[in-house]
């Protein structure tokens, strides 16, 4: 018998999440589903708790207040505008684009002088929909380490009106409801704004788009008239004669379709009343819409590697030459063997040979993730300036406290029945559900799907329309249950996400406890709260270590059978600043040259002295919360 085994709590009387089906409170609930002492959840004896036939099933999730299932015509079933507000004028809504990529944008035309007017369809199509992200209200003091490496001093920013932020910048924060920089963002405006190449790396949901994207456009907005290349006027625009080659002035590649059109989104309003025109490419989709839409101008431009690729192999659709800026986003994921070819190509003029190589020795680069492993920070750095500017915000690759994690022992053979009386164990709520294969998302989706669940699926063997209109519904409300693999785990930004169930742990070999980070980091995001439960059984030994760490650091329980795993201190074998032999970032950092002055107390920003004495590469480390509020 394995240690793991010896632990697991045994016989007795075998609970069923049937007892908490009828439960009204969800704490309630998990109380008594995982028991105060983790034990085993789910009996391995049958339980009478599943419906045998349909209807009973559809009735029976109908009564726990699940929406009925609908069948695949979601884009239909979603098509309604937000809910506006009585006393504003009635506005035309904007029609759901066919695909992502077309979404509307700021149209700008040359008459407008400085500033565009307002557009009101799209101010609430961009502003004002529902399913937008709304930032928690914090329920208790959040601090963070806050480490800052570099050669120059980072005065953090803790006021928007602070940043320096060009007035339209401002106010599309100020539409964003954005009140108070996040503190990944603290940092990342100002040294942004000061011109340096950037590492960053915060928890998941911690606002990383917008701490790039607001130091980049406010620093383009003003200059798009100069920097850009020409465009055509999109009130007269004919697409035969008019069309111009898309030359953008900032390029962002991330890993997933999803997540590039979600920057997309992001940059559609942070964007707004400017001339700088965001675009979006990515695989899956028909190239036509996203080379229309390039030939009308390109400023930003959001992609995925294999779509960009191919289109920079065409020359009259696309050039690098005019770009300032570079970013990688999910950087750890994007630096992995696969895309090392890839991101060597978009790297132009840093690496290799190009004929359209962007040669402009102000070109910034920049990297974002949530986790950094030391072998993908290492290569980070050959892309980077020497003096780049690395931030991060508490430990890389942590989660953090407003994340309740369960791990609940549940054997593969009875992991449906499992999950199915987990989704009547807890109020109906909008629930991400992950496992590790494309056939098993087909089939737990089924499986609830036929038992009266609104659930839906998104993996890589879909195409590009099932998984946008999953997407749709899922984000809509109609189908509330989302059935993923690894695809959807990074980056995805959706609103009232309060479960995320992992059916499946991710393996060592697929991702390990960086994929877990990622993935419960769906739930909780800008200070929301959200429970993870995940269901653990003798397969998952090979993660176990580095999972109690993380419970343990994010101060959660640990169940009974991984309480042996409890390490006398949690440590990481990569989480230092020493990222290789001779780095003079390390020795520097190691050298003690270290501000621990803080301005989370009373939000007290106090100058950071902790630079050598020549004004040399030095660390130092600051606690910050969120000012006031997200
Ligand atoms: N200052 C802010 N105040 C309130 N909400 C914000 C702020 N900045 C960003 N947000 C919102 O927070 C949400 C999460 O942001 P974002 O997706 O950029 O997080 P992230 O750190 O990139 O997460 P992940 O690592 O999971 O990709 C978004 O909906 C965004 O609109």
């Amino acid at each position: 018998m394995s240690p793991l085994q010896s632990t697991q709590p045994s016989g007795g009387s075998l609970r069923t999440l049937q007892d908490e089906s009828e439960c009204t409170s969800a704490d309630a609930a998990l109380n008594t589903l995982h028991g105060s002492n983790g034990s085993r959840p789910h009996s391995s004896q049958p339980t009478d708790s599943q419906p045998t036939d349909k209807p009973a099933a559809i009735e029976r999730a109908a009564a726990r207040g699940w929406t009925k299932p609908i069948p695949y015509t979601y884009a239909a079933a979603d098509a309604g505008a937000a809910d506006g507000d009585e006393n504003e004028p009635p506005v035309t809504a904007i029609p759901e684009p066919a695909w992502l990529s077309d979404a509307a944008k700021y149209e700008w035309s040359d008459e407008f002088g400085e500033v565009g007017p307002v557009n009101a369809a799209l101010e609430r199509e961009l502003f004002h929909r529902d399913e937008l992200m709304k930032a928690g209200v914090l329920t208790k003091a959040y601090e963070f380490d806050v480490t800052v490496e570099g050669p120059v001093q980072i005065q953090p920013v803790r006021d928007f009106d602070d940043a320096g932020l060009h007035p339209i910048m401002r106010e599309n924060v100020r539409l964003c409801h954005y009140n108070n920089p996040t503190p990944i963002q603290s940092y990342c405006i100002p040294a942004i704004l000061l011109g340096n190449d950037v590492v960053a790396c915060a928890q998941t949901g911690s606002g990383k788009t917008a701490a790039y994207l607001i130091p980049i456009l406010s620093k383009l907005m003003g200059k798009a008239r100069q920097l850009s290349g020409h465009r055509p006027n999109p009130h007269t625009y004919n697409s035969m004669t008019d069309r111009v080659r898309a030359e953008p002035l900032v390029l962002i590649v991330c890993p997933t379709r999803e997540l590039a059109c979600q920057i997309f989104d992001e940059a559609r309003r942070l964007c707004y009343r400017t001339m700088l025109r965001p675009c979006v490419v990515y695989g899956g989709a028909p190239t036509k819409n996203q080379r229309e839409e390039l030939e009308k101008g390109c400023d930003i431009l959001v992609a995925t590697p294999g779509r960009l690729v191919d289109f920079m192999s065409k020359s009259n659709l696309l050039s690098l030459a005019r770009l300032k800026f570079t970013v990688i986003d999910e950087a750890d994921e994007m630096l992995q063997d696969d895309w090392e070819d890839t991101i060597s190509k978009i790297f132009v003029g840093k690496l290799t040979i190009s004929v359209d190589a962007n040669e402009d020795a102000d070109h910034m680069y920049l990297m974002f993730s949530a986790t950094f492993p030391k072998a993908a920070r290492e290569l980070a750095r050959n892309y980077m300036a020497d003096d780049y500017v690395r931030i991060r915000v508490g430990r890389v690759g942590s989660t953090h406290g407003n994340i309740k994690q369960n791990i609940v022992w549940v054997e593969d053979s009875e992991k449906r029945k499992a999950l199915y009386d987990l989704m009547f164990s807890l109020e109906p709520n909008r629930t991400l559900i992950f496992v590790n294969g494309k056939r098993e998302a087909d089939l737990v989706d089924d499986y609830l799907y036929n038992l009266g669940l609104p659930s839906t699926s998104i993996h890589s063997d879909r195409t590009q329309r099932e998984r946008e209109d999953a997407l749709r519904a899922f984000k809509g409300g109609s189908a509330p249950i989302l059935v993923a693999t690894g695809v959807t785990a990074r980056g995805l930004d959706i609103n009232h996400i309060t479960h995320v169930i992992n059916y499946d742990l991710p393996s060592g070999q697929h991702g390990g406890i960086d994929e877990y980070v990622h993935r419960i980091g769906r739930t909780a995001r800008i200070g929301n709260e959200g429970l993870a439960t995940s269901f653990y059984n003798t397969r998952n030994e090979d993660i176990a270590d580095d999972l109690v760490k993380i419970l343990v650091e994010a101060k959660q329980e640990v169940p009974d059978f991984l309480q042996d795993r409890i390490p006398e201190q949690v440590t990481w074998d990569d989480d230092t600043d020493h990222e290789g032999e001779g780095s003079t970032r390390g020795d520097n950092a190691a050298c003690g040259a270290i501000d621990e002055s803080g301005f989370a107390a009373g939000n007290d920003f106090v100058a950071a002295t902790g630079f050598t004495a020549d004004g040399d590469f030095a660390a130092y480390t600051r606690t910050a919360s969120p000012a006031g509020g997200w």
